[in-house]
């Protein structure tokens, strides 16, 4: 599991985090969603250790993540990460040194599959095969937990779902874990086990598919429920 425990996170006077516990559960996507600006990739940064937290502690099976554990967890950030002047087999060359177990044939299959160029430098992709070949990267690492902080956002409707169920379905291992911030209500629906709900600085709503379910209802549906009682 990973947790974060009463962490608080401020930007100099600002408050992002206000004492928030949220426990990831294992082999489950759960879904961190908010409006803009509510700390999503701010709690994202916070388990990678990216920066800093002011109170609290965030635990990876049980133990505090460190520079020696850090590599159960992949991170997908909403940034360009890899060299935008290599080509993709050139990144994966360097993937494979740098993650240890990164699996080459998988990100071999999933570019083939997904029909990422391999002969462009990446700065030469369409957002689309950027956003698709980050992804690649970090399902790749044989990571047990995996954070993509909006990693569909360049993706086209028309072929996003299916990009989506696929990875679910044929690419994600047996008991990984995955946190996903989007603004996509679709996508949450389509993969969402769990959702949590950030706002002011808090958690607002923590629920399952199953939750939702049990009121007769979609994980949409819910959340609507939810935003329109307050
Ligand atoms: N380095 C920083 N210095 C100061 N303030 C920051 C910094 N990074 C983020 N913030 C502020 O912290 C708050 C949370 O930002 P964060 O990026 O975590 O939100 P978010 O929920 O991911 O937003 P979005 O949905 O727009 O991506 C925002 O008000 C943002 O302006």
């Amino acid at each position: 599991m990973l947790e974060l425990k009463n962490v608080t996170k401020r930007y100099g006077r600002k408050v992002v985090l206000d004492d928030v516990s949220i426990e990831f559960k294992k082999g489950y996507i759960t879904c961190l969603l908010g409006l803009n600006g509510v700390g999503k990739s701010t709690t994202m940064k916070s388990i990678m250790r990216l920066i800093p937290i002011n109170k609290g502690e965030i635990l990876v099976d049980g133990e505090k993540i460190t520079q020696k554990n850090i590599n159960k967890i992949a991170y997908v950030p909403d940034i360009p990460i890899h060299d935008l002047g290599w080509t993709v087999p050139q990144n994966l060359e360097f993937a494979k040194v740098f993650y240890p177990g990164f699996d080459t044939e998988k990100a071999e299959r999933m570019i083939q599959l997904f029909k990422v160029p391999t002969d462009k430098k990446l700065k030469e992709l369409s957002k689309g095969n950027l956003a698709r070949f980050n992804i690649i990267v970090g399902m790749c690492q044989k990571a047990p937990y995996i954070l993509l902080d909006e990693p569909f956002s360049g993706i086209d409707v028309f072929t996003r779902q299916s990009f989506i169920s696929m990875l679910k379905s044929e690419f994600l291992d047996e008991g990984q874990t995955v946190v996903i911030t989007t603004h996509e209500i679709d996508e949450v629906q389509d993969i969402a086990d769990y959702v949590v709900l950030l706002e002011e600085g808090q958690v607002f709503a923590n629920f399952s598919k199953a939750d939702a379910q049990a009121e007769g209802l979609t994980i949409v549906e819910k959340m609507r429920t939810l935003y329109c009682e307050v």
